[in-house]
């Protein structure tokens, strides 16, 4: 047996196709949306993922805003222009792409959280704690719309997600046990005692430990969907958390690359769309 494929690049572009019209619709109103991002060093990564988002915009009519700041920057240096961004009406939402080296949590919490793109704003992770509407982070809502455009089962199933992270596991837990997505989840973490047996068990498998090939055949449920959200590199090449024998078992894997990599840049755009159509309403 070999498993179905969650295709995060084929299902961006989908995504794109929808938003795209989405955008001119807001054209004809008046409105342009705008991403700000804010980069700081060169480390290769975050210049890929930063040039991709932007590349993604361009096609679907989002223009660019893009703040690259020397390795050097200072704390104060990056809040001036987080503070700029705030302020510029062309900017609909924009994101400090990390890491920093900086104190995270300062720059995060300075951004206006109506501009939070990233959904990951002390007030917007507490919104959705709260269960209220607000911009939500994209890797894991990513995560959940590449299950549902395949028409995986999320509702009553046996979810296991493989890391607390604050930018994946810790908020994808928070969002599969609502009510809308009402799945059963465990978080499991570095200090769970036995991984294998919580694995053994679920449905559907989010493996975000970053521990390149953690989650092998041996321990997956047949038939059960996996997710492959971990990135790490190997001799220079992106490596998942998946192991090439889970292919063998399961029924669906999202693959790394082209899997939720993909996804999270895809709700990073519906992030941008939605606060522009919500500022159109206002
Ligand atoms: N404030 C902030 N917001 C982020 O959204 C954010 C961040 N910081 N820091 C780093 C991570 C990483 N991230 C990815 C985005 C796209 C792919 C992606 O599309 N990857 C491709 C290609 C990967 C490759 O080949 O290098 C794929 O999976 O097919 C991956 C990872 C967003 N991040």
């Amino acid at each position: 047996m070999t498993a179905q494929t969650l295709d995060g690049a084929a299902t961006l572009r989908t995504i794109k196709a929808e938003l795209a019209q989405r955008v001119a619709v807001l054209k004809e109103q008046g409105v342009v949306p705008g991403l700000g991002t804010v980069l700081v060093g060169d480390d290769p990564g975050s210049h890929w993922y930063v040039g991709a988002k932007h590349k993604d915009c361009a096609e679907i009519g989002i223009t660019s805003i893009r703040r690259d700041l020397p390795a050097t920057a200072s704390q104060a240096e990056v809040e001036a222009v987080i503070d700029e961004l705030n302020a510029d009406d062309a900017c609909t939402g924009f994101l400090v792409q990390q890491p920093t080296g900086l104190d995270e949590f300062a720059l995060l919490s300075r951004v206006d959280p109506d501009k939070d793109v990233d959904g990951l704003h002390p007030t917007n992770l507490g919104k959705l704690v709260l269960g209220e509407s607000g911009p939500l982070p994209c890797t894991p809502v990513g995560a959940i719309e590449l299950l549902r455009r395949h028409d995986v089962e999320i509702a009553g199933a046996e979810v296991v997600v493989v890391g607390r992270g604050l930018t994946v596991g810790r908020p994808l837990g928070l969002l599969l046990t609502r009510r809308s997505e009402n799945a059963t989840v465990t978080l499991c973490h570095t200090g769970t005692r036995d991984l294998a047996a919580h694995v053994r068990n679920a449905d559907i498998v989010v493996a975000a430990a970053g521990v390149p090939g953690i989650i092998t055949g041996d321990i997956v449920k047949p038939g059960a969907a996996v997710l492959d959200v971990g990135v790490s590199r190997v001799d220079g090449k992106v490596t998942g958390d998946v192991h090439a024998s889970v292919w063998d078992v399961a029924g669906w894997v999202s693959p790394n690359p082209k899997g939720v990599g993909p996804m999270t840049r895809a709700m990073l755009l519906s992030n941008i769309v939605e606060i522009a159509e919500k500022s159109v309403r206002a």
